[in-house]
């Protein structure tokens, strides 16, 4: 029986390869310029491959991986019906409202929210009574303020750096972010013998 991983490509799966690497798993084939889709340990009981972000909960919410490991901002900008059984502690950050300082939140009135996180932003809006206007931007969302097509963005926020540097505070933290280890609800019963010692072994880890 093989434990089928899900990895979020990029920083995410750098750090998850290099603990499973820290496991004692073996991949011989995988390297980050290698094209390959999937990658068997040299024992054959682990394999993973790599895939954007946002689909990890999908491959596995439907099965076709066993565990997952992905950012919480994906979680909850995409709820899936799977179990989140460990906080790695890896890829650190924090979700914010961010925009310039001297043009606050205008509480009761409408507010335009530029952010890659639309489902993170109405909720965490909709708690605070705030009506807003989102649009939905895929990359340098700072960009949003600078170009008045929005009041304040919600995004992530991991040095500040990138907010520093153009001009931009933080107005408000919505919630802490870290990789997450999930797990497909159906292999957790089917194939419990060989993820719980896996999952052990990552929260030794950490
Ligand atoms: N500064 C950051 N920007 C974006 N994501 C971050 C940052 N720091 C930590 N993360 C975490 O890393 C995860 C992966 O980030 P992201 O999807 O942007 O991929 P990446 O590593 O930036 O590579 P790429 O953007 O090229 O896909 C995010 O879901 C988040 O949980
Ligand atoms: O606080 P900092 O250390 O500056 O990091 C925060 C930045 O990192 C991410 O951008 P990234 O380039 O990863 O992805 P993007 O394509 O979503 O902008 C995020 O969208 C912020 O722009």
């Amino acid at each position: 029986m093989v434990i089928r991983f899900a990895l979020a490509k990029g920083r995410v799966a750098k750090k998850a390869i290099e603990l499973l690497i820290d496991l004692g798993y073996i991949f011989e084939d995988y390297s980050e310029k290698s094209r390959k889709l999937i990658f068997t340990d040299t024992t054959g009981t682990i394999e993973f491959f790599l895939v954007k972000s946002p689909d990890v909960p999908t491959y596995v919410e439907k099965g076709a991986a066993d565990i997952g490991i992905v950012g919480k901002d994906v979680l909850l900008e995409h709820p899936a019906q799977v179990y989140e059984m460990l906080n790695l502690n890896i890829g650190k950050c924090k979700m914010c409202v961010a925009g310039f300082e001297n043009h606050p939140i205008p509480y009761g009135k409408k507010m335009v929210v530029g952010t890659k996180y639309p489902v993170i932003a109405k909720d965490y809006f909709h708690t605070k009574n705030q009506l807003v206007d989102i649009i939905k931007i895929n990359g340098s969302v700072e960009l949003a303020p600078l170009i008045g097509l929005a009041d304040c963005i919600v995004d992530i926020v991991e040095s500040g750096s990138t907010l520093k540097e153009n001009g931009l505070s933080v107005l408000a933290e919505i919630c802490e972010i870290s990789s997450r280890l999930i797990v497909n609800q159906v292999s957790l019963k089917t194939k419990r013998e060989m993820i719980d010692p896996i999952i052990k072994a990552f929260e030794n880890q950490l």
